[in-house]
């Protein structure tokens, strides 16, 4: 079996003084050439978990492994990790070329091969030609691009990114994802993505983790975070879905069904059940209620919920409305529809065939 690239093994990890743990008993892994990316809102210990990766800190319990080998006691320089930070710590003194070969300088590599790397390693970021410039004579992105060919320059064997897009507007910022996404996979590198944004992590990454107040609430593809989210915090977190009170009947075994009733109408889908759900219909449950998986309904004969809308957002392709159910519960649906006014009284169906279930206390 192939080691993993990157592991935490059971990570802790308190602040001198602190209150409470910033990482608490975290396993995760990279698979080589896999992109890893941490979400989760402030403070919930992302950038602790790069730092301790890193070596800028020691954790209290557990262990960092890179390629299986134990490195949780040695030091920063004898790792091997490349980072990248939000605001890219170039050296505004130094050519495009010097902040790239800065690393190779500092490891004792010889000038001419300095030159070469560096040259390469402003290629593979679509920078040939820049290295004689002034780094403050660069846009934005340019210097982003800069700051990662830095970090690959040393073929680091894992590459950490600290919020890599924040500093970019947003158009920039969804062409440079994409960039990332396909250069990281083209080089085969091994990264630890750390972001807040949920939408960035999604682009980029191959897996996303989830912290929330230092614990791992759940790891997997994006789709899986989305589709089959583990608890109520995640689904509360991933995506824009309503959580509803729903009840479990009938349907086999493998896949009960799923039956939300609101203003007095009862709407049914197949459950998607959360893992550890299976003996569902003994707990307390919510069905989480996507967008595109709600249609404002037309015929009057079609079972759905009685409603207001109370905002519309329009998003192009689809308009978002927000409407407020009777019974209580705020969902948004996504329509082409443009004709739909806030203050309106609609009617909203069900349209997927599949929902997400979660438990109620998880
Ligand atoms: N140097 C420090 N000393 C004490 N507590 C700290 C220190 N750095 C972080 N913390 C605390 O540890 C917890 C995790 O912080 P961390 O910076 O890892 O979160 P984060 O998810 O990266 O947040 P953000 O998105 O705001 O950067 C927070 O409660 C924070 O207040």
């Amino acid at each position: 079996m192939t080691a993993s690239a990157l592991q935490l093994a059971r990570v802790t990890h308190r602040y001198a003084g602190a209150e409470r743990d910033a990482l608490s008993d975290v396993t995760l892994d990279a698979a080589p050439g896999e992109l890893l990316a941490i979400v989760g809102a402030s403070g919930s210990g992302k950038t602790t978990a790069l730092r301790l990766v890193a070596g800028y800190e020691r954790p209290d319990a557990g262990a960092i492994l890179l390629d299986g080998a134990d490195v949780t006691r040695l030091p920063p320089e004898r790792r091997g990790c490349g980072m990248v930070f939000q605001h890219y710590a170039l050296f505004p003194h130094l050519s495009v070329e010097e902040n790239v070969a800065f690393g190779l300088e500092a490891r004792g590599v010889a000038r001419a091969e300095r030159r070469t790397r560096a040259q390469r390693a402003l290629e593979a970021v679509g920078l040939a030609g820049t290295g004689a410039r002034r780094v403050q004579a660069l846009s934005g992105g340019e210097q982003q691009r800069v700051a990662l060919a830095r970090a690959l320059v040393i073929e680091p064997r894992v590459l950490l990114l600290d919020e890599p897009l924040s500093n970019l507007d947003p158009t920039l910022r969804v062409a440079t994802r994409d960039e990332l996404r396909a250069l990281l996979h083209r080089e085969r590198v091994t990264a630890l993505f750390v972001t807040h944004d949920q939408e960035d992590a999604f682009a980029v990454a191959d897996r996303v983790a989830l912290l929330q107040a230092g614990r791992l609430l759940q790891v997997g593809t994006p789709e899986t975070l989305y589709d089959r989210p583990a608890s109520r915090a995640v689904a509360a977190f991933i995506g824009r879905g309503a959580l509803v009170p729903a009840t479990l009947a009938n349907g086999t075994d493998a896949a009960p069904d799923v039956t939300i009733t609101l203003g007095g109408v009862a709407q049914r889908a197949a459950a998607r059940m959360a893992d550890g759900l299976a003996d569902g219909r003994a707990h307390r449950v919510l069905a989480v209620l996507r967008p595109e998986q709600l249609a404002l309904a037309s015929d009057a004969a079609d079972a759905a919920w009685p409603g207001r809308v109370t905002s519309r957002r329009f998003a192009g392709g689809t308009t978002v409305h927000q409407v407020a159910l009777d019974g209580g519960v705020t969902v948004q649906v996504a329509s082409a529809d443009r004709g739909v006014r806030e203050g309106d009284t609609v009617r909203v169906r069900l349209a997927a065939a599949q929902v997400a279930v979660v438990g109620a206390d998880t």
